[in-house]
């Protein structure tokens, strides 16, 4: 399985996809520095008069509601409706929803507008995207799950059609029948703003080169906590400064390291009992 997983940030090098992000005033540099250390190549566009044709050309599209307003929002689904018309996977990152109802129904908005190919939030946000209240204050995951919110993403993929990323200290991904936990990662990557934002970018670029959303998101996901616990290994405990420093670094040589057999394993979704071996 990991074998399966492990050539994937080597094509995301050697193809350089162009990934479109239309995201956030907070992480705007942060994604496209992290976007460039995989190899891959970020653009950010807005207006209304462009999005279309530069969703167009893309390999993928990012849509990140992190300081959204209606014209973003209408920007995003005129680029989300370009992307579905020309074969273009499109990446929500449903940032903050729950918080307000701006966010909800903006996320709403866009699922329902757009043939959206992955969703990948915290889980406070996903379970809100899917009208089961958790508590959200701002845009950061909420408590620690003791248990990676296996049920409430199955839910949620099989609500939205969407394949369905949870993030939190434990990862869990699924089309609503399969699905993987991913494990590692490190608690340094919630005290640097927009690391989950930076991921669903990256997810874009793994689903750039992988046509199945589930193989490219766990990769993904699974390549990415790699990183941050290298990074700390590299950074030391000197501070978050010192390890988003890091963290590109080992973003960028990702193509190198092998996948520890035990981040990742497969399950299959049983009905009522979750994620079965
Ligand atoms: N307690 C933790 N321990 C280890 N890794 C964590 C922990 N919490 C989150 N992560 C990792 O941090 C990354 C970002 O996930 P998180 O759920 O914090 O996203 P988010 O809430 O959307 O963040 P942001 O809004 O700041 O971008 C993921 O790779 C996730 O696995
Ligand atoms: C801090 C913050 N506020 C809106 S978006 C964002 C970045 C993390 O998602
Ligand atoms: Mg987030």
């Amino acid at each position: 399985m990991i074998e399966d997983l492990q050539h994937l940030p080597r094509l995301v090098k050697r193809r350089r996809p162009l990934v479109h992000n239309i995201t956030n005033v907070v992480v705007t540099n942060f994604t496209a520095n992290g976007l460039l250390a995989i190899g891959a190549s970020p653009v950010m566009a807005y207006a209304r008069e462009e999005v279309a044709d530069m969703a167009k050309i893309a390999d993928a599209l990012v849509l990140n509601l992190g300081t959204l307003s209606a014209e973003l929002v209408e920007a995003a689904i005129l680029a989300g409706k370009s992307a579905n018309l020309h074969g273009v996977p499109v990446i929500l990152d449903p940032v903050g929803a729950g918080a307000t109802p701006f966010r909800t129904t903006a996320a709403l908005n866009i699922l329902r507008e757009v043939r959206v190919a992955l969703v990948r939030g915290n889980a406070a946000e996903v379970a809100n995207l899917i009208g089961e209240t958790a508590v959200i204050k701002g845009v950061d995951a909420g408590e620690a799950e003791a248990e990676p919110p296996v049920d409430l993403a199955v839910r949620a993929a099989c609500r939205t059609g969407s394949v369905v990323a949870i993030t939190g200290r434990e990862d869990v991904i699924t089309d609503g029948l399969k699905g993987y936990v991913v494990r590692g990662g490190h608690p340094m990557l919630t005290r640097v703003t927009g690391t989950g934002c930076l991921l669903t970018s990256v997810i874009g670029a793994f689903a750039a080169v992988e046509p199945d959303l589930l193989t490219a998101g766990a990769a993904a996901l699974a390549f990415y906590g790699e990183a941050a616990t290298r990074a700390y290994v590299a950074a030391g405990n000197r501070g978050p400064g010192s390890f988003q420093a890091a963290f590109l670094d080992a973003l960028s040589e990702m193509d190198q390291y092998p996948l520890p057999e035990e981040v990742l394993s497969g399950h299959r979704v049983s009905a009522g009992r979750g994620f079965v071996q």
